[in-house]
């Protein structure tokens, strides 16, 4: 085992801290090929799916990523932006903005950074980054607010992957999840009420979370009762009715059952049951994304106006919002707890130094006695 090659350790080095947004990652454009070599990382991680790798080569090689990688393709282009990906865009918007608010908190000696499980920026060469910055304390904050080890499990992982081959690993934190947490709960009371403040209020409120395979719950998965537990705050948050609203679960990937009802046919049945209008709101993705901008605003939207529903309104996602910003910075700076983020540098050196003399002072006592 090699480990990578990094400067002699000086004297009195002061580190810094670090908080990084992780997001799932997305293809650098809305090509075949982009999305070919995006998916072929994506789908090539074992927490994603956990079919025996030989089996599981033959399939994305010869049928996922030929056949899925042009269609994936065609959708992203109907979502794409001239700054780019919208799940990059929001995710780099909610780093930009999540330093001011924790600076606004008092947090002077800090920084924030982006980083994606897949595509770019990728995680391995923002944590190079910091390092090389002199970051010795990194926390990793996850974008999701539920936990499932297909997507949180799987930034741990790459994390753990990439100190592995680093000699002085800095001081790690973990966020796991926030899906009860308070100030996100807030934030999306408040983006709904907003909605409805604007448009009036539905018949019914779908809450769509994105969908995993069944049998990671059977297999002890938490991710599907954290999702009702946030669902179940939100709609007490909102005083709704247990008929006022639904949960469901989206963007089904192969044959295997996932978690149930899913979000198109439940929608396209409360159409036909005579629902006229539906909000439908995707507490689980805190950034807009190929997933609620196509696939809810756009096909699932078909699909309930199809079967002759009259009123589809999409309520986005919390992207940078002032509300959700505020409710991320109180969640780092809980993990943060005791890391020296509020003193400027110097501040730190003088500390470090008072704290080295002390040490000498008690090793000489401790030699004299
Ligand atoms: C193959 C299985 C998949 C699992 C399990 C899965 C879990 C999962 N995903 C998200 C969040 C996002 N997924 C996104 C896109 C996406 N997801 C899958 C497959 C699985 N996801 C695929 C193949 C894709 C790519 C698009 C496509 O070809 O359909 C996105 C959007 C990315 C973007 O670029 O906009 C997000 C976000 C969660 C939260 C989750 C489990 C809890
Ligand atoms: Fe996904
Ligand atoms: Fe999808």
């Amino acid at each position: 085992m090699t480990f990578k090659k990094e400067p002699p350790y000086k004297h009195g080095t002061v580190g810094r801290t670090a908080v990084v947004l992780v997001n799932l990652g997305t293809p650098d454009a809305p090509t075949t090929s982009a999305v070919r070599r995006y998916l072929r990382e994506f789908l090539s991680d074992r927490r994603v799916v956990e079919v025996p790798r030989a089996v599981w080569w033959f399939i994305l090689n010869l049928i996922i990523l030929p056949f899925r990688s042009s269609q994936s393709a065609k959708k992203y282009a109907t979502i794409w932006t001239a700054e780019g990906s919208p799940l990059k865009v929001n995710t780099d918007a909610q780093a930009g903005k999540l330093i001011g608010a924790l600076e606004d908190r008092g947090h002077q000696d800090l920084t924030v950074a982006m980083a994606m499980r897949y595509g770019s920026p990728s995680l391995p060469d923002v944590l190079d980054k910091l390092k090389a910055d002199g970051h010795d304390r990194i926390l990793v904050l996850p974008a999701y607010p539920q936990y499932s080890g297909t997507t949180t499990g799987s930034i741990y992982d790459a994390v753990f992957k990439h100190y592995g081959s680093v000699r002085n690993i800095p001081e790690l934190r973990f966020v796991r999840n926030y899906h009860d947490d308070e100030g996100y709960i807030h934030a999306l009371r408040d983006s709904v009420l907003a909605h409805w403040d604007q448009h009036g209020r539905p018949e019914k409120l779908v809450l769509s979370f994105h969908g995993v395979p069944k049998r990671t719950l059977m297999l002890g998965d938490p991710y599907h009762c954290e999702c009702l537990k946030t669902a179940r705050l939100l709609a007490t948050a909102l005083r709704l009715k247990p008929e006022q609203y639904i949960v469901t679960f989206q963007s089904r990937f192969g044959k295997a059952e996932w978690l149930q009802p899913y979000t198109a046919p439940t929608v396209a049945q409360l159409a036909r049951d005579g629902v006229r209008r539906i909000d439908v709101l995707c507490p689980g993705f805190t950034s807009d994304c190929l997933e609620t901008l196509e696939e809810i605003s756009m096909e699932v939207r078909h699909d309930f106006e199809q079967n002759g529903g009259r009123e589809f309104h999409y309520i986005p996602c919390l992207n940078d919002s002032r509300k959700w910003i505020s409710a991320l910075a109180e969640i780092a700076e809980h993990h943060m707890i005791g890391w020296p983020t509020q003193a400027g540098p110097s501040e730190h050196e003088a500390r470090r130094k008072d704290a080295e003399v002390g040490r000498a002072a008690a090793l000489a006592r401790g030699a004299a006695d």
